[in-house]
């Protein structure tokens, strides 16, 4: 069992943690959940031995004190860290990745049974057992660097965010690769932002704000606490998918914003203005437009283009027929080349022209030097 009790930690002047209780059983899984740089990180840090920062109080596992003892010792005492950000070496196999996570004497001794053990709780990394690292998905990373803590043959396993940069179906499936460590009795204490899924396979949880554990509870309960909910799983943020609260009331200053007002003056219809409705009036012009039409004649239109003088329109025409007449004189155009006639061949220059100056910009060039060995100068590349 790990039992981190009064655990403070400081970082210069800035306390990170203070007075911090935090318990992970056997077989047990465990959320610290809290904003950023609620201290969350400087917890898992102070119980691995890795804090940068001065760490006092008291943390044991299995009633072995681990304060100050160097981070391969506590992996020795049995309590294994997956970083956040994996820490895989992305240019071995899978093999050397687990290999190199068995150091710890407690694991030497019993290294191929663990390794079974990690290819059985993992069936993914014994197929994968000789790809390089690198080439995986982060999800499958992830997977590697879970199976490497395990290899230390841990009683706690801690991890730092481990579905950070994942999809929600990895994030689904490490999560329910975790309850299978769980399986094995191993206990778990991981630091997680996916509050809802990281709740939906833990035991108990922890909330920190502002380098204190403000609250502790079983997961079942975290889940159901509207503050949790409202601070962790996005209900009223929009994000309703994460829980399924009682349907939230539209907020006071969203109603407000878009309410529909009483209007503030008595109105007073057009129809009253006019003395006449406007539809009257619409029918009514409708009806002069159709009768002033009906009542145009042919002769009235002869007479209205006669009104036309006739000095503008022996102008328009003198206009067109310019116009006719330049484009008659226009020289015809020459006929197109034969696109596959085989092309004449080019003219010989004609010295007395002068060539034309084309000025061209290039980028400066950059040039390396190597120092000699000897140090007698330079030679370039
Ligand atoms: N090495 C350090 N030196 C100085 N201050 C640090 C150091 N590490 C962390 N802190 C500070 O301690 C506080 C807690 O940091 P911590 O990393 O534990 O937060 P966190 O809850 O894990 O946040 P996040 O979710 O963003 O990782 C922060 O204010 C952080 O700036």
């Amino acid at each position: 069992m790990l039992e981190m009790s009064n655990v403070t930690v400081r970082y210069g002047q800035h306390r990170a943690l203070e007075n911090a209780h935090v318990t992970v059983g056997k077989g047990e899984i465990v959320v610290i959940l809290g904003a950023n740089g609620a201290g969350k990180s400087t917890l898992l840090k102070a119980a691995s031995g890795i804090c940068e920062g001065a760490v006092t109080g008291d943390i044991r596992l299995d009633g072995t004190a681990l304060n100050g003892l160097s981070a391969n010792r506590i992996v020795d005492a049995g309590l294994a860290l997956v970083p956040e950000g994996r820490g895989v070496f992305p240019d071995l196999t899978v093999r050397e990745n687990l290999t190199l996570g068995a150091y710890a004497p407690r694991a030497r001794d019993d290294e191929k049974m663990t390794l079974d053990r990690v290819y059985s709780l993992f069936p993914k990394l014994a197929e994968r057992s000789r790809q390089i690292v690198g080439t995986m998905s982060g999800g499958e990373q992830q997977m590697v660097a879970i199976g490497r803590a395990m290899m230390s043959n841990p009683t706690i396993l801690t991890l730092d965010e481990p579905s950070l940069g994942l999809s929600p179906l990895l994030s689904k499936e490490l999560f329910q690769n975790l309850a299978r460590v769980r399986e094995l009795g191993i206990g778990v204490l991981m630091v997680e932002q996916n509050a809802k899924q990281s709740l939906a396979i833990a035991d108990r949880g922890y909330l920190i704000e502002n380098a204190h554990v403000v609250h502790q509870d079983s997961a079942a309960n975290l889940m159901n606490d509207p503050a949790v909910q409202a601070a962790y799983l996005g209900v009223g943020s929009g994000d309703e998918s994460a829980a399924t609260p009682p349907a939230p009331e539209m907020p006071e200053t969203v109603s407000e914003a878009f309410a529909l007002r009483p209007r503030s003056q008595k109105t007073i219809s057009a129809d009253s203005i006019l003395g006449r409705s406007v539809d009257d009036l619409v029918a009514a012009a409708g009806r002069q437009s159709v009768a002033a039409t009906i009542q145009k004649r042919p002769d009235q239109k002869q007479a209205q283009t006669a009104t036309v003088p006739t000095d503008r329109l022996a102008a328009a025409l003198a206009d067109i027929e310019r116009s006719a007449r330049a484009a008659r004189n226009r020289p015809k155009p020459q006929p197109r080349p034969d696109r596959y006639a085989p092309s004449p061949p080019p003219a010989p220059p004609t010295e007395a022209k002068p060539r034309p100056v084309i000025e061209v910009y290039r980028a400066p060039r950059v040039e390396v030097y190597r120092r000699q060995p000897d140090g007698s100068g330079f030679e370039r590349k």
